[in-house]
Protein backbone atom coordinates (compact mmCIF):
# COMPACT_ATOMS: atom_id res chain seq x y z
CA UNK A 1 0.00 0.00 0.00
CA UNK A 2 1.74 2.96 -1.24
CA UNK A 3 0.67 6.26 0.60
CA UNK A 4 1.77 10.20 0.38
CA UNK A 5 5.11 8.83 1.96
CA UNK A 6 5.51 5.98 -0.89
CA UNK A 7 6.49 3.49 1.50
CA UNK A 8 5.66 0.27 1.84
CA UNK A 9 3.81 -0.12 5.42
CA UNK A 10 5.60 -2.84 7.04
CA UNK A 11 6.32 -4.23 11.14
CA UNK A 12 8.91 -2.33 12.23
CA UNK A 13 11.34 -4.08 14.59
CA UNK A 14 11.21 -3.06 17.78
CA UNK A 15 15.24 -3.91 18.85
CA UNK A 16 17.35 -1.99 21.15
CA UNK A 17 19.25 -0.92 17.96
CA UNK A 18 16.13 0.66 16.60
CA UNK A 19 15.71 2.75 19.96
CA UNK A 20 17.45 6.11 18.48
CA UNK A 21 19.41 8.65 19.79
CA UNK A 22 17.15 11.41 21.52
CA UNK A 23 15.54 13.58 19.48
CA UNK A 24 17.60 15.96 20.17
CA UNK A 25 20.97 14.52 18.48
CA UNK A 26 18.61 13.70 15.60
CA UNK A 27 17.65 15.53 12.63
CA UNK A 28 16.10 13.35 10.58
CA UNK A 29 13.61 10.27 12.11
CA UNK A 30 14.50 6.79 9.59
CA UNK A 31 11.98 5.52 7.01
CA UNK A 32 11.38 2.48 9.07
CA UNK A 33 9.89 5.23 11.79
CA UNK A 34 7.44 6.49 9.46
CA UNK A 35 6.71 3.06 8.50
CA UNK A 36 5.40 1.83 11.60
CA UNK A 37 3.23 5.27 11.49
CA UNK A 38 1.47 4.69 8.53
CA UNK A 39 1.26 0.80 10.00
CA UNK A 40 -1.24 2.66 12.60
CA UNK A 41 -3.06 5.67 11.05
CA UNK A 42 -2.67 4.54 7.69
CA UNK A 43 -0.89 5.91 4.60
CA UNK A 44 -3.28 8.79 3.87
CA UNK A 45 -2.94 9.83 7.27
CA UNK A 46 1.16 10.28 7.27
CA UNK A 47 3.05 12.80 5.15
CA UNK A 48 6.43 14.03 5.29
CA UNK A 49 5.89 16.48 2.25
CA UNK A 50 8.04 20.08 2.76
CA UNK A 51 4.38 21.66 2.33
CA UNK A 52 2.96 20.14 4.45
CA UNK A 53 5.75 19.97 7.04
CA UNK A 54 6.30 23.65 7.22
CA UNK A 55 2.24 24.43 7.49
CA UNK A 56 2.21 22.17 10.96
CA UNK A 57 5.96 24.48 11.66
CA UNK A 58 4.77 27.50 12.86
CA UNK A 59 1.42 28.86 14.23
CA UNK A 60 0.29 32.57 14.78
CA UNK A 61 3.28 33.60 16.29
CA UNK A 62 6.14 35.52 15.16
CA UNK A 63 8.28 32.82 16.24
CA UNK A 64 10.43 31.28 13.37
CA UNK A 65 9.24 28.14 11.65
CA UNK A 66 10.69 24.66 12.71
CA UNK A 67 9.13 21.76 10.76
CA UNK A 68 8.54 18.41 12.66
CA UNK A 69 10.05 15.46 10.32
CA UNK A 70 6.85 13.68 9.89
CA UNK A 71 2.89 15.22 10.16
CA UNK A 72 0.70 12.83 11.14
CA UNK A 73 -3.26 12.67 11.59
CA UNK A 74 -4.99 10.60 14.10
CA UNK A 75 -8.72 10.00 13.83
CA UNK A 76 -9.42 7.65 17.13
CA UNK A 77 -7.91 7.85 20.70
CA UNK A 78 -6.77 4.21 19.69
CA UNK A 79 -4.45 6.64 16.65
CA UNK A 80 -2.87 8.61 19.43
CA UNK A 81 -1.80 5.92 21.52
CA UNK A 82 -0.67 4.09 19.32
CA UNK A 83 1.70 6.69 17.88
CA UNK A 84 2.24 8.22 21.15
CA UNK A 85 3.57 4.61 22.54
CA UNK A 86 5.76 4.18 19.34
CA UNK A 87 7.41 8.00 19.93
CA UNK A 88 7.83 7.15 23.57
CA UNK A 89 9.67 3.76 22.50
CA UNK A 90 11.62 5.42 20.05
CA UNK A 91 12.30 8.37 22.16
CA UNK A 92 10.85 10.98 19.19
CA UNK A 93 9.22 14.20 19.64
CA UNK A 94 5.62 14.26 19.75
CA UNK A 95 4.00 17.56 19.16
CA UNK A 96 0.10 18.12 19.79
CA UNK A 97 -1.21 20.05 17.10
CA UNK A 98 -5.03 21.16 17.16
CA UNK A 99 -6.01 24.06 14.62
CA UNK A 100 -2.31 25.80 14.76
CA UNK A 101 -3.70 29.38 15.89
CA UNK A 102 -1.50 29.87 18.78
CA UNK A 103 0.14 32.50 19.54
CA UNK A 104 3.33 31.48 21.32
CA UNK A 105 5.16 28.99 18.80
CA UNK A 106 3.80 26.15 20.76
CA UNK A 107 3.19 23.80 17.95
CA UNK A 108 7.09 24.39 16.59
CA UNK A 109 8.87 21.73 16.15
CA UNK A 110 11.98 22.72 17.41
CA UNK A 111 13.81 19.15 18.16
CA UNK A 112 11.79 17.62 14.44
CA UNK A 113 9.90 14.91 15.54
CA UNK A 114 6.60 13.95 14.96
CA UNK A 115 3.43 16.32 14.27
CA UNK A 116 0.26 14.92 15.74
CA UNK A 117 -2.48 16.86 14.08
CA UNK A 118 -6.14 15.96 15.52
CA UNK A 119 -7.73 17.86 13.28
CA UNK A 120 -9.47 15.03 12.13
CA UNK A 121 -10.56 13.81 15.15
CA UNK A 122 -14.38 15.74 14.68
CA UNK A 123 -16.84 14.24 16.66
CA UNK A 124 -19.27 15.90 19.01
CA UNK A 125 -19.84 13.02 21.13
CA UNK A 126 -22.38 13.77 23.49
CA UNK A 127 -24.25 17.35 24.54
CA UNK A 128 -26.60 17.40 27.50
CA UNK A 129 -28.84 20.46 27.58
CA UNK A 130 -30.54 19.54 30.48
CA UNK A 131 -27.26 19.67 32.51
CA UNK A 132 -25.39 22.31 30.06
CA UNK A 133 -22.85 20.41 29.37
CA UNK A 134 -21.17 18.39 26.36
CA UNK A 135 -18.04 16.40 25.56
CA UNK A 136 -16.19 16.83 21.98
CA UNK A 137 -13.48 15.29 20.44
CA UNK A 138 -9.92 17.03 20.05
CA UNK A 139 -10.69 18.30 16.00
CA UNK A 140 -13.67 19.97 17.16
CA UNK A 141 -13.60 23.97 16.80
CA UNK A 142 -15.09 26.26 19.14
CA UNK A 143 -17.40 27.76 15.79
CA UNK A 144 -18.18 24.13 15.13
CA UNK A 145 -19.32 23.50 18.33
CA UNK A 146 -21.61 26.44 18.83
CA UNK A 147 -23.30 26.09 15.27
CA UNK A 148 -23.94 22.34 16.45
CA UNK A 149 -25.66 24.19 19.49
CA UNK A 150 -27.31 26.49 17.72
CA UNK A 151 -31.08 24.83 18.43
CA UNK A 152 -30.32 24.40 22.46
CA UNK A 153 -30.35 27.73 23.28
CA UNK A 154 -26.72 27.05 24.75
CA UNK A 155 -23.51 28.12 23.91
CA UNK A 156 -19.74 27.66 24.44
CA UNK A 157 -18.37 31.13 25.12
CA UNK A 158 -15.33 31.25 25.23
CA UNK A 159 -14.30 32.95 22.78
CA UNK A 160 -10.62 33.50 21.67
CA UNK A 161 -10.19 35.45 18.72
CA UNK A 162 -9.32 32.66 16.19
CA UNK A 163 -11.45 29.84 15.44
CA UNK A 164 -8.98 27.41 17.64
CA UNK A 165 -9.87 23.55 18.36
CA UNK A 166 -11.94 23.27 21.58
CA UNK A 167 -8.71 20.88 23.29
CA UNK A 168 -6.18 23.38 22.04
CA UNK A 169 -8.09 25.55 23.71
CA UNK A 170 -7.72 23.24 27.14
CA UNK A 171 -4.10 22.97 26.00
CA UNK A 172 -3.37 26.98 26.29
CA UNK A 173 -5.97 27.77 28.92
CA UNK A 174 -7.36 29.96 26.51
CA UNK A 175 -9.69 33.05 27.24
CA UNK A 176 -11.56 35.91 25.27
CA UNK A 177 -13.62 38.51 25.79
CA UNK A 178 -16.60 37.04 27.38
CA UNK A 179 -14.04 35.64 30.17
CA UNK A 180 -14.98 38.56 32.63
CA UNK A 181 -18.80 37.29 32.53
CA UNK A 182 -17.87 33.13 32.19
CA UNK A 183 -14.38 32.28 32.64
CA UNK A 184 -12.18 30.99 30.90
CA UNK A 185 -11.21 27.20 30.09
CA UNK A 186 -9.92 26.95 33.60
CA UNK A 187 -13.54 27.37 34.87
CA UNK A 188 -15.25 25.61 32.27
CA UNK A 189 -13.70 22.23 31.47
CA UNK A 190 -15.46 19.71 33.49
CA UNK A 191 -13.48 16.54 32.34
CA UNK A 192 -10.74 15.50 29.86
CA UNK A 193 -9.62 12.46 27.92
CA UNK A 194 -5.75 12.59 28.08
CA UNK A 195 -3.48 10.53 26.45
CA UNK A 196 -0.08 10.34 27.93
CA UNK A 197 3.15 9.59 26.61
CA UNK A 198 3.38 5.80 26.81
CA UNK A 199 0.06 5.77 25.24
CA UNK A 200 -2.12 5.29 28.48
CA UNK A 201 -5.36 6.48 28.04
CA UNK A 202 -6.85 8.27 31.31
CA UNK A 203 -9.74 10.71 32.13
CA UNK A 204 -8.83 13.59 34.33
CA UNK A 205 -12.42 13.30 36.02
CA UNK A 206 -13.20 9.87 35.44
CA UNK A 207 -14.75 8.26 32.53
CA UNK A 208 -18.24 9.58 31.80
CA UNK A 209 -18.27 12.10 35.26
CA UNK A 210 -19.69 15.48 34.18
CA UNK A 211 -20.37 17.41 37.27
CA UNK A 212 -20.09 21.14 38.11
CA UNK A 213 -17.69 20.59 41.20
CA UNK A 214 -15.74 17.59 42.13
CA UNK A 215 -13.34 16.90 45.36
CA UNK A 216 -12.40 13.82 44.52
CA UNK A 217 -8.81 13.69 44.33
CA UNK A 218 -6.15 15.83 42.64
CA UNK A 219 -7.52 17.98 39.77
CA UNK A 220 -5.78 16.49 37.17
CA UNK A 221 -8.33 18.28 35.01
CA UNK A 222 -6.74 21.36 35.60
CA UNK A 223 -3.07 20.15 35.66
CA UNK A 224 -3.50 19.42 31.83
CA UNK A 225 -5.50 22.44 31.20
CA UNK A 226 -2.80 25.12 30.26
CA UNK A 227 -0.19 22.13 29.59
CA UNK A 228 0.60 23.17 25.90
CA UNK A 229 1.05 19.83 24.66
CA UNK A 230 4.06 19.27 27.56
CA UNK A 231 2.31 16.04 29.61
CA UNK A 232 0.06 14.53 26.97
CA UNK A 233 -2.50 14.70 24.30
CA UNK A 234 -5.94 15.50 25.05
CA UNK A 235 -8.52 13.54 22.90
CA UNK A 236 -11.80 14.77 24.21
CA UNK A 237 -13.04 17.65 26.44
CA UNK A 238 -16.33 17.70 28.59
CA UNK A 239 -17.24 21.64 28.47
CA UNK A 240 -19.51 23.58 30.54
CA UNK A 241 -22.15 25.36 28.45
CA UNK A 242 -24.01 28.35 28.77
CA UNK A 243 -27.62 29.52 28.38
CA UNK A 244 -28.10 32.07 25.61
CA UNK A 245 -29.01 35.40 27.28
CA UNK A 246 -32.58 36.79 26.79
CA UNK A 247 -31.17 40.35 25.82
CA UNK A 248 -28.25 42.51 25.11
CA UNK A 249 -26.68 45.70 24.58
CA UNK A 250 -23.58 47.30 23.97
CA UNK A 251 -22.23 50.04 24.57
CA UNK A 252 -18.69 52.54 23.71
CA UNK A 253 -17.77 55.91 25.08
CA UNK A 254 -14.70 57.15 25.67
CA UNK A 255 -12.41 58.99 27.84
CA UNK A 256 -9.68 61.62 28.13
CA UNK A 257 -7.43 59.23 30.25
CA UNK A 258 -6.36 55.36 30.32
CA UNK A 259 -6.50 56.21 34.09
CA UNK A 260 -10.06 57.29 33.84
CA UNK A 261 -11.29 54.49 31.69
CA UNK A 262 -9.10 51.78 33.65
CA UNK A 263 -10.79 53.41 37.22
CA UNK A 264 -13.94 53.28 35.33
CA UNK A 265 -13.08 49.29 35.00
CA UNK A 266 -12.38 48.58 38.51
CA UNK A 267 -15.08 50.85 39.91
CA UNK A 268 -18.03 49.00 37.75
CA UNK A 269 -16.35 45.79 38.82
CA UNK A 270 -15.91 46.40 42.22
CA UNK A 271 -19.55 47.54 42.10
CA UNK A 272 -20.91 43.60 41.31
CA UNK A 273 -22.18 44.85 37.91
CA UNK A 274 -22.48 40.83 36.03
CA UNK A 275 -21.16 42.56 32.71
CA UNK A 276 -20.89 40.15 30.32
CA UNK A 277 -17.47 42.29 28.26
CA UNK A 278 -15.66 44.95 29.25
CA UNK A 279 -12.93 45.73 26.18
CA UNK A 280 -10.51 48.51 26.55
CA UNK A 281 -8.58 50.41 23.39
CA UNK A 282 -6.55 52.94 24.10
CA UNK A 283 -6.53 55.95 20.99
CA UNK A 284 -4.26 54.02 19.11
CA UNK A 285 -6.32 50.98 19.10
CA UNK A 286 -9.64 52.86 18.38
CA UNK A 287 -7.62 54.89 15.36
CA UNK A 288 -6.36 51.91 14.03
CA UNK A 289 -10.21 50.48 14.27
CA UNK A 290 -11.75 53.42 12.68
CA UNK A 291 -9.38 53.33 9.73
CA UNK A 292 -10.12 49.39 9.25
CA UNK A 293 -13.66 48.57 10.17
CA UNK A 294 -14.79 51.64 8.87
CA UNK A 295 -16.10 52.84 12.33
CA UNK A 296 -16.39 57.39 13.71
CA UNK A 297 -14.96 56.79 17.66
CA UNK A 298 -13.71 59.56 18.62
CA UNK A 299 -9.90 58.73 18.98
CA UNK A 300 -9.54 58.80 22.89
CA UNK A 301 -8.72 55.83 25.32
CA UNK A 302 -12.25 54.14 25.00
CA UNK A 303 -14.20 50.88 26.75
CA UNK A 304 -16.74 48.73 24.75
CA UNK A 305 -19.00 47.27 27.12
CA UNK A 306 -21.54 44.23 26.75
CA UNK A 307 -24.59 43.82 28.78
CA UNK A 308 -26.89 40.35 29.00
CA UNK A 309 -29.72 39.41 30.81
CA UNK A 310 -33.58 40.23 31.13
CA UNK A 311 -34.69 43.60 29.51
CA UNK A 312 -35.16 45.04 32.76
CA UNK A 313 -31.71 44.43 34.22
CA UNK A 314 -30.13 45.51 31.51
CA UNK A 315 -31.36 48.89 31.60
CA UNK A 316 -30.41 49.09 35.38
CA UNK A 317 -27.22 47.52 34.50
CA UNK A 318 -26.50 50.42 31.67
CA UNK A 319 -27.86 53.11 33.85
CA UNK A 320 -24.80 52.48 37.11
CA UNK A 321 -21.92 51.90 34.27
CA UNK A 322 -22.96 55.65 32.17
CA UNK A 323 -22.88 56.76 35.68
CA UNK A 324 -19.53 55.52 37.01
CA UNK A 325 -18.07 55.89 33.52
CA UNK A 326 -19.69 59.42 33.58
CA UNK A 327 -18.12 60.33 36.86
CA UNK A 328 -14.82 59.35 35.46
CA UNK A 329 -14.84 61.93 32.72
CA UNK A 330 -16.43 59.43 30.01
CA UNK A 331 -18.43 61.44 26.78
CA UNK A 332 -19.57 59.79 23.60
CA UNK A 333 -21.33 57.62 25.14
CA UNK A 334 -22.87 55.34 22.23
CA UNK A 335 -25.52 52.15 22.50
CA UNK A 336 -26.05 48.94 20.04
CA UNK A 337 -28.79 47.39 20.76
CA UNK A 338 -29.98 46.02 17.40
CA UNK A 339 -27.68 42.77 16.07
CA UNK A 340 -26.43 44.53 13.79
CA UNK A 341 -24.97 46.91 15.33
CA UNK A 342 -23.65 44.88 18.45
CA UNK A 343 -21.85 42.49 15.85
CA UNK A 344 -20.63 45.36 13.79
CA UNK A 345 -18.78 46.28 16.89
CA UNK A 346 -17.42 43.20 18.03
CA UNK A 347 -16.02 42.47 14.85
CA UNK A 348 -14.09 45.49 14.62
CA UNK A 349 -12.57 44.70 18.22
CA UNK A 350 -11.99 40.70 16.88
CA UNK A 351 -10.78 42.16 13.44
CA UNK A 352 -8.80 44.74 15.56
CA UNK A 353 -5.20 42.45 15.13
CA UNK A 354 -5.46 43.24 11.66
CA UNK A 355 -6.35 46.50 12.44
CA UNK A 356 -3.40 46.96 13.88
CA UNK A 357 -1.11 45.16 11.18
CA UNK A 358 -2.48 47.70 8.65
CA UNK A 359 -0.94 51.11 10.75
CA UNK A 360 2.19 49.43 9.44
CA UNK A 361 1.20 47.89 6.09
CA UNK A 362 3.35 44.54 5.50
CA UNK A 363 4.26 44.47 9.55
CA UNK A 364 3.71 40.89 11.21
CA UNK A 365 2.19 41.21 14.77
CA UNK A 366 4.19 40.67 17.94
CA UNK A 367 1.31 40.86 20.96
CA UNK A 368 2.03 40.81 24.61
CA UNK A 369 -0.12 39.69 26.97
CA UNK A 370 0.02 40.78 30.63
CA UNK A 371 -2.31 40.35 33.86
CA UNK A 372 -2.71 41.80 36.82
CA UNK A 373 -4.82 42.49 39.53
CA UNK A 374 -6.88 44.68 38.17
CA UNK A 375 -6.60 47.38 41.24
CA UNK A 376 -3.22 47.33 39.57
CA UNK A 377 -4.48 48.15 35.74
CA UNK A 378 -4.12 51.49 35.59
CA UNK A 379 -0.19 51.45 36.92
CA UNK A 380 0.78 48.86 34.45
CA UNK A 381 -1.28 50.15 31.19
CA UNK A 382 0.32 53.80 31.83
CA UNK A 383 3.67 52.11 32.46
CA UNK A 384 3.72 50.32 29.39
CA UNK A 385 2.20 53.34 27.53
CA UNK A 386 5.32 55.15 28.82
CA UNK A 387 7.72 52.62 27.58
CA UNK A 388 5.93 52.90 24.50
CA UNK A 389 6.64 55.71 23.76
CA UNK A 390 10.33 55.77 24.84
CA UNK A 391 10.97 53.01 22.32
CA UNK A 392 9.41 55.17 19.63
CA UNK A 393 7.96 52.31 18.14
CA UNK A 394 4.04 51.82 17.32
CA UNK A 395 2.02 49.64 20.20
CA UNK A 396 -1.60 49.61 20.07
CA UNK A 397 -3.25 48.68 23.60
CA UNK A 398 -5.92 46.50 23.38
CA UNK A 399 -7.36 44.38 26.36
CA UNK A 400 -9.86 42.12 28.46
CA UNK A 401 -9.37 44.86 31.01
CA UNK A 402 -12.41 43.48 33.24
CA UNK A 403 -9.75 40.41 33.62
CA UNK A 404 -7.30 42.40 34.68
CA UNK A 405 -5.51 41.51 31.26
CA UNK A 406 -4.31 43.12 28.19
CA UNK A 407 -2.53 43.40 25.05
CA UNK A 408 0.21 45.61 23.14
CA UNK A 409 -0.79 44.20 19.22
CA UNK A 410 2.99 45.63 17.84
CA UNK A 411 3.36 46.11 14.18
CA UNK A 412 6.61 44.81 13.61
CA UNK A 413 8.89 44.67 10.71
CA UNK A 414 10.55 41.05 11.21
CA UNK A 415 13.32 42.20 8.73
CA UNK A 416 14.59 45.03 11.09
CA UNK A 417 16.58 43.35 13.88
CA UNK A 418 16.61 46.50 15.72
CA UNK A 419 12.97 46.85 15.76
CA UNK A 420 12.23 43.56 16.78
CA UNK A 421 14.90 43.91 19.81
CA UNK A 422 13.14 47.50 20.55
CA UNK A 423 9.67 45.70 21.17
CA UNK A 424 11.15 42.25 22.44
CA UNK A 425 12.97 44.73 25.14
CA UNK A 426 9.00 46.63 26.05
CA UNK A 427 7.31 43.05 26.05
CA UNK A 428 10.03 41.89 28.67
CA UNK A 429 9.79 45.30 30.66
CA UNK A 430 5.47 45.13 30.63
CA UNK A 431 6.18 41.17 31.91
CA UNK A 432 8.88 42.41 34.54
CA UNK A 433 5.90 45.64 35.67
CA UNK A 434 3.33 42.91 35.65
CA UNK A 435 5.46 40.14 37.67
CA UNK A 436 6.07 43.51 40.03
CA UNK A 437 2.39 44.37 40.68
CA UNK A 438 1.27 41.01 41.21
CA UNK A 439 0.81 39.47 37.81
CA UNK A 440 1.57 37.33 35.27
CA UNK A 441 3.70 37.15 32.00
CA UNK A 442 0.36 35.71 30.34
CA UNK A 443 -3.14 35.73 30.82
CA UNK A 444 -4.35 33.73 28.03
CA UNK A 445 -1.32 33.09 25.34
CA UNK A 446 0.42 30.51 27.30
CA UNK A 447 4.26 30.05 27.61
CA UNK A 448 5.08 28.41 24.39
CA UNK A 449 8.92 28.92 23.44
CA UNK A 450 9.17 32.64 24.25
CA UNK A 451 8.27 33.14 28.29
CA UNK A 452 10.53 30.23 28.91
CA UNK A 453 12.59 32.68 31.35
CA UNK A 454 10.00 35.13 32.52
CA UNK A 455 8.04 31.56 33.89
CA UNK A 456 11.14 30.74 35.49
CA UNK A 457 11.50 34.10 37.43
CA UNK A 458 7.65 34.48 37.90
CA UNK A 459 7.33 30.67 39.30
CA UNK A 460 10.44 30.93 41.16
CA UNK A 461 13.20 28.11 40.93
CA UNK A 462 10.97 25.82 43.97
CA UNK A 463 8.04 25.73 41.63
CA UNK A 464 9.89 25.26 38.79
CA UNK A 465 11.61 22.09 39.99
CA UNK A 466 8.15 20.73 41.47
CA UNK A 467 6.66 21.38 37.90
CA UNK A 468 9.70 19.49 36.28
CA UNK A 469 8.79 16.54 38.67
CA UNK A 470 5.33 16.86 37.00
CA UNK A 471 6.30 16.72 33.38
CA UNK A 472 9.46 13.98 34.46
CA UNK A 473 6.53 11.98 35.93
CA UNK A 474 4.26 12.07 33.29
CA UNK A 475 6.97 12.02 30.59
CA UNK A 476 9.83 11.06 31.45
CA UNK A 477 11.37 10.80 27.84
CA UNK A 478 10.79 13.59 27.54
CA UNK A 479 9.12 13.59 24.07
CA UNK A 480 5.85 15.60 24.62
CA UNK A 481 6.57 18.90 22.74
CA UNK A 482 10.44 19.69 23.57
CA UNK A 483 11.60 23.24 24.14
CA UNK A 484 8.62 24.23 25.09
CA UNK A 485 7.60 25.95 28.87
CA UNK A 486 10.49 25.14 30.41
CA UNK A 487 13.40 26.76 30.01
CA UNK A 488 16.37 24.66 28.86
C1 LIG B 1 -6.43 36.40 15.53
C2 LIG B 1 -6.22 35.62 16.80
C3 LIG B 1 -6.88 36.01 17.97
C4 LIG B 1 -6.70 35.28 19.15
C5 LIG B 1 -5.84 34.16 19.17
C6 LIG B 1 -5.18 33.76 18.00
C7 LIG B 1 -5.37 34.47 16.82
C8 LIG B 1 -4.66 34.01 15.57
N1 LIG B 1 -5.67 33.45 20.37
C9 LIG B 1 -4.69 32.34 20.44
C10 LIG B 1 -5.23 30.91 20.10
O1 LIG B 1 -6.47 30.97 19.42
C11 LIG B 1 -5.36 30.11 21.38
O2 LIG B 1 -4.09 29.96 21.97
C12 LIG B 1 -5.96 28.71 21.14
O3 LIG B 1 -6.18 28.10 22.38
C13 LIG B 1 -5.05 27.80 20.31
O4 LIG B 1 -5.82 26.68 19.90
P1 LIG B 1 -5.34 25.81 18.66
O5 LIG B 1 -6.26 24.64 18.51
O6 LIG B 1 -5.12 26.66 17.47
O7 LIG B 1 -3.93 25.25 19.19
P2 LIG B 1 -2.56 25.08 18.42
O8 LIG B 1 -2.70 24.00 17.43
O9 LIG B 1 -2.05 26.40 18.00
O10 LIG B 1 -1.64 24.57 19.65
C14 LIG B 1 -1.45 25.42 20.76
C15 LIG B 1 -0.68 24.66 21.84
O11 LIG B 1 -1.51 23.65 22.40
C16 LIG B 1 -0.99 22.36 22.14
N2 LIG B 1 -2.12 21.51 21.76
C17 LIG B 1 -3.00 21.74 20.75
N3 LIG B 1 -3.93 20.78 20.73
C18 LIG B 1 -3.64 19.93 21.77
C19 LIG B 1 -4.21 18.73 22.28
N4 LIG B 1 -5.32 18.20 21.75
N5 LIG B 1 -3.62 18.12 23.34
C20 LIG B 1 -2.51 18.65 23.91
N6 LIG B 1 -1.90 19.77 23.47
C21 LIG B 1 -2.48 20.39 22.42
C22 LIG B 1 0.04 22.52 21.04
O12 LIG B 1 1.05 21.55 21.13
C23 LIG B 1 0.56 23.93 21.34
O13 LIG B 1 1.51 23.87 22.36
C24 LIG B 1 -6.31 33.87 21.52
N7 LIG B 1 -6.14 33.17 22.67
C25 LIG B 1 -6.81 33.54 23.81
O14 LIG B 1 -6.70 32.89 24.85
N8 LIG B 1 -7.61 34.65 23.81
C26 LIG B 1 -7.80 35.39 22.69
O15 LIG B 1 -8.53 36.39 22.72
C27 LIG B 1 -7.15 34.99 21.49
N9 LIG B 1 -7.33 35.69 20.32
C1 LIG C 1 -0.22 38.12 17.32
C2 LIG C 1 -1.68 38.10 17.25
C3 LIG C 1 -2.30 38.63 18.48
C4 LIG C 1 -3.73 38.28 18.59
C5 LIG C 1 -4.16 38.39 20.02
C6 LIG C 1 -5.56 38.25 20.07
C7 LIG C 1 -6.15 38.41 21.45
O1 LIG C 1 -5.76 37.78 22.42
C8 LIG C 1 -7.22 39.39 21.57
O2 LIG C 1 -7.72 39.56 22.71
O3 LIG C 1 -7.59 39.99 20.54
MN1 LIG D 1 -6.90 38.31 24.17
Amino acid sequence: MHGQTGIEPRTLQTQTDDCWLAAATKSKIPDRFAQAVVDIVGSENVSTTDAVREQHGHDESYHTTSPPDIVAFAESTEHVSQVAKLCNDHEVPLIPFGSGTGLEGGINALKGGLCLDLSKMKKILSVHPEDFDCTVEAGVTRVTLNNYLRDTGLTFPIDPGADASVCGMCATSASGTNAVRYGTMRENVLNMEVVLPDGRVIHTAGKGRRTKKTSAGYNLTNLFVGSEGTLGIITQATLRLHGIPEATISAVCSFNTIQEAVDSTVQILQMGIPIARIEFLDEVSVDACNRYSKLDMKVAPSLFFEFTGSPDTLDKQAEVVKDIASMNGASEFKWASKPEERNQLWKARHDILYACMALNPGSKPYSTDVCVPISNLPEVITRSKEAIQKAGVIGPIVGHVGDGNFHVFFPTDRSNPEEVKKISDVSVYMAQIAMELDGTCTGEHGIGMGKRGLLQQEIGDEGMEVMKQLKSTFDPKGIMNPGKVFPE
